[in-house]
Formats: C-alpha cells, structure tokens, sequence
C-alpha cells in the first residue's frame, strides 16, 4: 500500500461549529476511496482542506507529490501550489469556459500547470508538445469526437467528461471528484461510472470522490470513508461501512 494523501487530526472549525473534527486518515493510491455523509456533514469542507481553499484550525494534510515518495505539508499553502504539487479537483468549482473548444479549454489547462500567469497567446501558439498532451487526455477521456465543439454545446454528461479532463491535463497524482455522478441520467452515470475505472486502471493517478449515489458508491469504491456531522465515524471497504451500526443510524437512518 503506498500513501499518497493523509490527514492528522485535521480540524476545521467555523465559529462554534466544528466542520471538520479531528479527522486522521491515509488515503492509498491502489484504491479509489469515496467521502460520503449526509448533508453538511463536512465532506466539501475537508475537500477544501486538502486542496488549499481552506486552512485547517488545526491539523493537517499532507499529498504525496508526483514523481517523489516524500509526504509534504499541503495546509497552508495556495490551491495554486498544491495543484502544481500533484493535486487536482474536479466539479463542482466549474473552471470550464464555455465559449471555447474542448481543446482549447484543456491546452488552457495544461499552460497553467506550468505558469501562474496565463499567456493567452500561448493557447493558440503552435506547439506540438502541447498539442500532443492534450490529444492524449482527449483519448483516455474519449472526448476526441468533441474536441473542437464549442463546451457550451456540450451534452451535460461530456460537459462533466470535460471537467475530469481538465483535472487530467495538470498531470496529477490524486484527483479529487466532487459527486462526478450529479445531475445525470442512468445512462451518463453508468458512463461515467466506467470512466473513472478506467482511468483508474490505465493510470497511477489515485481517485478520490464524493458522491450521494450510493450504487454508485457501492459499485466504484475500494473504501469509503464516512463523515457524520464533521468526525470520521467509519471507514472500510463497502461490506464493512455498510455492516457499520453507526453508518446506518447516522447516514441511513438505521435503515436495515
Ligand atoms: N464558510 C463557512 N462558514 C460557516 N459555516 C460553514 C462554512 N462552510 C461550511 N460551513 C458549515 O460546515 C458544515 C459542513 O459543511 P460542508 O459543506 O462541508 O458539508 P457537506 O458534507 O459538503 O454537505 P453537502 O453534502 O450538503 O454538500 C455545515 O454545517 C455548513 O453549514
């Protein structure tokens, strides 16, 4: 098992409120792990935490960069930096510009990854390197029948499709997704269900999401990871979270 993202006693509180409360976890990069709680649990909290929106009250975390098997600090630093550390997030913050190309957003994507400041020039500059980087994302995504549409012409379900390719192009270690399924129709979410495993499969990029589906939780996820008002109250494989008294009381509703 290797580690590629931890937390210690990570914490985050808003006044009285304690969002995150002293959550330690290892999160390896054989699995895909899934987040899950119920509403306000804390999930997009401790998604903040780890990609550096948000500092923690106390805590930290802490990614294994790409290319490197050392651990460093996350907290504390810009969402800037820890993108470029090897940490990306997809959904929900929606960075797609809808007046471009596929392509163009994905050639924007991967020129930030290496500068800060966006030269615009250099989307449309001719540079093979460049265009072959984002041929190869558009083929592990299978958006190539869509490169140059226009996103906001986009299906929701490629829509979505471009949002992980977008995750993709900063070549990252971890991807986190937040509720890759959300708004989709039974063929999308079985769509993208098969997405992310492949990805999975065919890259050592670790999948990390968050996701209210719960088939859809209960098919794609190695181990899940359940926060209940902020405290993580389970984690394990599906059979065993599923098994778990507390889960059913607090996220089922003691469901049998
Ligand atoms: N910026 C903030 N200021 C004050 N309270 C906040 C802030 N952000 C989140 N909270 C509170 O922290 C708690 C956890 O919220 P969070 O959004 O992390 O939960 P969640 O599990 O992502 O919920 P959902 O599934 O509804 O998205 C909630 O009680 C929420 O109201």
């Amino acid at each position: 098992m290797t580690t590629v993202l931890e937390t210690e006693g990570l914490e985050r509180r808003f006044g009285k409120l304690l969002a995150v409360d002293d959550v330690t976890v290892s999160i390896e990069s054989e699995d895909i792990t899934s987040i899950i709680g119920p509403n306000g649990a804390g999930k997009t909290t401790f998604y903040n935490l780890l990609s550096g929106r948000l500092d923690p009250t106390d805590g930290v975390a802490r990614l294994q960069p790409r290319d490197s098997d050392e651990m460093v600090t996350v907290s504390g630093r810009e969402p800037y930096e820890v993108n470029r550390l090897g940490l990306s997030r997809a959904f929900q913050i929606n960075n797609v510009f809808d007046g471009l190309t596929v392509s163009e957003n994905l050639r924007i994507a991967r020129i930030s990854k290496n500068d800060r400041t966006l030269d615009l020039r250099a989307v449309a500059r001719d540079d093979p390197a460049l265009t072959e980087q984002v041929n190869e994302v558009l083929e592990m995504t299978g958006l190539q029948s869509v490169a140059d549409t226009v996103c906001e012409n986009l299906s929701h379900g490629d829509k979505r499709k471009v949002e992980i390719a977008l995750a993709l192009g900063t070549d990252p270690s971890v991807v986190l997704l937040d509720e890759p399924t959300a708004g989709m129709n039974a063929t999308e979410t079985e769509k993208m269900v098969e997405l992310v495993e492949d990805l999975d499969n065919q890259t050592d990029i670790t999948f990390v999401l968050t996701e209210h589906d719960m088939d859809v939780v209960l098919g794609i996820s190695d181990r899940i990871l359940v926060l209940d008002n902020g405290e993580l109250i389970a984690d394990g494989t599906p059979d065993e979270v599923m098994a778990n008294e507390r889960v059913r009381e607090a996220y089922l509703g003691g469901e049998p």
